[in-house]
């Protein structure tokens, strides 16, 4: 089943005395079925994190359209939207954007206590998520208290508990290093084997070789796609890298 449908994309920025215009999206077209966990590549300014804002709700296209589980995103009323995007998108960012004046725990349940669910809801929500993503042990500590991983992985269980039906993961290990980085992708997996979809842009070659497809952004456009296959980690890692070698080449497709 398809879950979200990226159809004729286009974003041009208008600066803001007029004069010039930047097309960020030219025409990006691309599905993401039901279970699927994919990269989104490109190089600084090929249009990663304008897409991702449309994609998130946060930004509108200037045309073609975002249909998630058929709806289109772009027609839905802004004060509709901050609902929309809590009852249907799970967030990851890069620095994993948690209260510090919550403890984590409160942190996780931000989400549904915005969506006015009980106490005993959320716990009941929570508890196995705990258990499955190891932290248990964090619940009642501050976000100051516990490293990048940690918090990454409680920014995680926070994305999760709305069983959202997409993750979008905004360079997820950027700020981890590298033992939280092995982690954490080992934590999408196990999540993406669940069922979960995910979509996350990266400039990590090592974070893009765990996903099941790579898309790769160039000027706007989406230019070249891999699929895993059979393929393992190590096999994704080098295909990845000859084609961000290319395509930095500025190279034809082969
Ligand atoms: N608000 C804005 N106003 C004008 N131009 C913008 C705006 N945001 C982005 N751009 C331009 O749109 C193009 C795409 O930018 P975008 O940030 O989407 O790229 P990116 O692939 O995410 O880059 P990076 O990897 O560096 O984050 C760039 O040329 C950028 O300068």
């Amino acid at each position: 089943m398809t879950i979200l449908e990226v159809k004729n994309l286009k974003k041009t920025y208008t600066t803001r005395f007029g004069g010039n215009q930047v097309q960020a999206l030219k025409n990006v077209n691309f599905s993401i079925e039901e279970g699927e966990y994919t990269a989104i590549m490109g190089e600084s300014g090929s249009g990663k994190t304008t897409l991702l804002n449309i994609l998130a709700a946060l930004d509108r296209p200037t045309g073609g359209s975002v249909l998630l589980d058929g709806r289109d995103i772009s027609r839905i009323k802004d004060a509709d939207l901050s609902v929309f995007r809590r009852n249907h998108l799970g967030f990851v960012f890069q620095e994993f954007n948690l209260l510090d004046t919550f403890s984590i725990r409160d942190n996780i349940y931000l989400p549904l206590v915005l969506g006015g669910k009980h106490h005993r809801q959320m716990e009941a929500l929570l508890e196995p998520l705990a258990a499955k993503l190891g932290i248990k042990e964090l619940l009642d500590k501050y976000p100051y208290e516990v490293s990048g991983g940690q918090k990454q992985r409680a920014a995680v269980a926070r994305a999760l508990i709305t069983n959202p039906r997409l993750i979008l993961a905004d360079e997820p290990t950027g700020a981890l290093d590298s033992r939280s980085t092995d982690e954490l992708l080992r934590l999408f997996g196990t999540v993406n084997e669940d069922g979960q979809t995910i979509l996350m842009v990266t400039h990590s070659v090592k974070a893009a070789s765990h996903a099941n497809r790579v898309l790769f952004i160039k000027d706007g456009e989406v230019f070249h796609q891999i699929y895993r296959g059979k393929d393992t980690n190590q096999q994704m890692y080098e295909k990845i890298s000859s084609t961000l070698t290319m395509l930095s080449a500025g190279g034809e497709e082969q």
